[in-house]
């Protein structure tokens, strides 16, 4: 049976999820519904880019397949162009693997398989001096800076000018908390701790970091993966949601790499595109919350706040991102399994951390804070949920200024969720998420078009297209209106 797709939008009554089917088994390249690992012949299973469901071919009902370790979001092979076009399709090969009833089990094929995983993470600078260089990594993104084609060539100049603008703001926010980010040490540990956990569960493997904008940068790991002879990867994101702008861009810069390499072209991979919607994590950001709860005199008086990362509102409208809808998909889910627990607090969802002049999504983070407050809500629990790790936008963001918004604003007593870091049930959950995408790894598809990256591999078009582009971009400066965003947005 081929997995068949629903392509985007709204999904048909009968596909609605409904989640009482224990899971689902790749075999014999297709995707089917099982029970108990058993299989279902009597439900045909699918795919929407976000689940994965079993229709049933006698009864009107569709029952969704993911079960409390099959809930992530898994493509098999790095054919993850935009997100738009992976939603509607499933890629599986045939794999020795089995879960029923929370055992997990994966053999693999051959004595000789080398198991890799590969975490992407954004990266931070480590010391102050890094700040402006890792600024011009991150703006010189064409999933961070979005710009026409027709203005692609402005993309390195206007990196440097924003970069150069912003950097003296990012250095404050670096110097309050200690002169740099956390994220490599703490990624660091997230590695070496999922490659305990996978050691526990008969799983050896070697984990690897990929960091979009510092080091140790994507290029780096691969060529480790390469030098290692890792014959079977699986890519790791450490974003619970996705967003073009975070795991899409990673992923981009790694088909880039896959594509003009002929080993890694043939490298059995697979990618773990979201993971908000796993037991695992879910249940993991519950405990975290609820243990803060507990320090607050009167618990159920406390207003969860959800803080996520911000996007401009053109990433969902224009460019298709999933990640505002996973994102609300997420808090349903963390305060469905707390009020299971019989924690009925108030909650709300903002987004922080916006920059530039654009629209981001709303509501915003401190304008919420300001609402609440005068709205009488007097304790509150902030709890960062785009990420998992503590760095920049929790120690000084959320912990420093929007700590100090909320008490001006009346909220007298506050407190904070810490990431989740390496808390063990949520470093297992992660094994638990390699172990169900490995036989789903396949190699990459190949492709012609070359990357945008790629475009500027020709180094004379890139001096021509520096220089114009600076001379624009300087232009572009000069302007009264520019300079006025400039001041008000991006520093
Ligand atoms: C899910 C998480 C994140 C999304 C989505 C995201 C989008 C996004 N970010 C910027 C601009 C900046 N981000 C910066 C730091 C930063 N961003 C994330 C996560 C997401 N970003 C993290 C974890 C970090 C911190 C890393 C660290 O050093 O600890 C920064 C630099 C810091 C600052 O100056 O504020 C910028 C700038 C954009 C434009 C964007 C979406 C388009
Ligand atoms: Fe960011």
């Amino acid at each position: 049976m081929n997995a068949t797709a629903v392509s985007g939008g709204v999904l048909p009554q009968m596909m609605q999820p409904i989640s009482n089917l224990e899971t689902f088994t790749n075999n014999n390249s297709s995707l089917v519904c099982s029970r108990n690992g058993v299989r279902a012949p009597s439900f045909k299973a699918s795919h929407d880019g976000k689940q994965i469901y079993c229709q049933s071919n006698e009864a009107s009902a569709t029952q969704s397949c993911g079960s409390t370790a099959q809930k992530s979001n898994v493509l098999g092979g790095l054919s993850l162009k935009s997100h738009r076009q992976t939603v509607g399709k499933t890629f599986c090969s045939a794999g020795e693997y089995a879960y029923s009833g929370g055992a997990i089990n994966y053999q693999s094929r051959t004595a000789e398989e080398k198991v890799g995983v590969l975490l992407l993470n954004l990266g931070g600078p480590e010391t102050l001096h890094d700040v402006q260089p890792f600024l011009y990594n991150l703006f010189a993104d064409p999933d961070i800076i979005r710009l026409p084609r027709l203005f692609k060539f402005l993309q390195r100049p206007l990196a440097q000018l924003i970069s150069i603008l912003r950097a003296p703001k990012s250095k404050e926010g670096y110097a309050a908390i200690g002169g740099g980010s956390p994220l490599r040490k703490i990624t660091d540990e997230q590695a070496n701790a999922l490659k305990m956990a996978l050691e526990v569960k008969k799983v050896p493997a070697n984990v690897y970091v990929a960091m979009r904008y510092w080091h140790p940068f994507t290029e780096e790991a691969v060529h480790r993966i390469k030098t290692d002879g890792i014959t079977r990867l699986v890519v790791l994101p450490l974003y619970p949601q996705f967003s073009i702008s975070t795991t899409g861009s990673s992923i981009r810069v790694l088909q880039s790499m896959f594509r003009n390499d002929a080993h890694l072209s043939s490298l059995p991979v697979a990618v773990i595109e979201s993971w908000y919607q796993r037991d695992g994590y879910v249940r993991s950001m519950a405990d975290l919350i609820e243990k803060e709860l507990a320090n607050f005199s009167e618990p159920e008086e406390v207003m969860i706040f959800f803080s996520a990362h911000g996007v401009p509102v053109s990433y969902i409208e224009d460019a298709g991102d999933p990640y505002k809808d996973q994102m609300e998909e997420c808090i349903l889910l963390i305060m469905q399994e707390l009020k299971a627990r019989g924690t009925k607090n108030n909650h709300t969802l903002a987004y922080q951390s916006r920059v530039g002049p654009v629209q981001w999504l709303k509501p915003y983070t401190d304008e919420v804070l300001v609402e609440l407050g005068q709205k009488g809500v007097r304790s509150l629990l902030a709890v960062p949920v785009s990420f998992v790790s503590e760095h920049i936008e929790t120690l000084e963001e959320i912990d420093m200024e929007y700590k100090h918004l909320a008490l001006e604003s009346g909220i007298s007593n506050w407190g904070r969720v810490p990431a989740l870091n390496c808390t063990p049930s949520f470093i297992n959950d992660l094994a638990d998420a390699v172990i169900e995408a490995l036989p789903s790894a396949m190699a990459m598809s190949t492709s012609d078009t070359a990357s945008e990256d790629e475009l500027y591999d020709d180094p004379m078009r890139y001096v021509i297209r520096l220089f114009f582009g600076s001379i624009l971009a300087f232009l572009l400066l000069l302007s009264p209106k520019a300079i006025l965003a400039f001041r008000n947005n991006i520093l």
